[in-house]
């Protein structure tokens, strides 16, 4: 079964996403991808990769995926969260988080994390 992704970034780690989606893109083509609005918007636009795009964060993005998560539908998060600005949305932003925790789903806030369950999944792609 392929991998099932959901990618996430705030505005201001938006190129971050697009810059990390990047170097795994040729790994992250054989991945089922899921992403909020404008996170989806540019790494298909950008990258030309295949994604479901949910609605923007703040207008429930990251609970369709929190429930998408909750359903078992998603195997790994990739959230590159922005800890400097509030959002209007936080307690959605904690949900999906809370959500990772309570399912025992890898979730990854930030880029170093991201690199470390990326590189891994893509090995485990390689060598199954
Ligand atoms: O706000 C977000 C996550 O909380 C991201 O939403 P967008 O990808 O639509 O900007």
């Amino acid at each position: 079964m392929k991998t099932r992704i959901a990618l996430i970034a705030h505005d201001k780690k938006k190129d971050d996403m697009i810059a990390l989606a990047g170097e795994y893109k040729d790994f992250l083509a054989t991945c089922t991808l899921t992403a909020t609005g404008t996170t989806g918007g540019r790494l298909i636009n950008e990258l030309g990769l295949t994604v479901d795009r949910k609605h923007s964060g703040p207008f429930g993005g990251d609970l369709q995926i929190g429930s998408m998560l909750v359903e078992g539908l998603i195997d790994c998060v990739i959230f590159l969260r922005d800890p400097m600005t509030p959002q209007p949305h936080e307690p959605d932003i904690n949900a999906l988080v809370r959500a990772c925790d309570v399912h025992n789903t890898p979730c990854a806030t930030n880029l170093s994390s991201a690199h470390l369950v990326l590189s891994q999944l893509q090995l485990r792609a390689a060598t199954a």
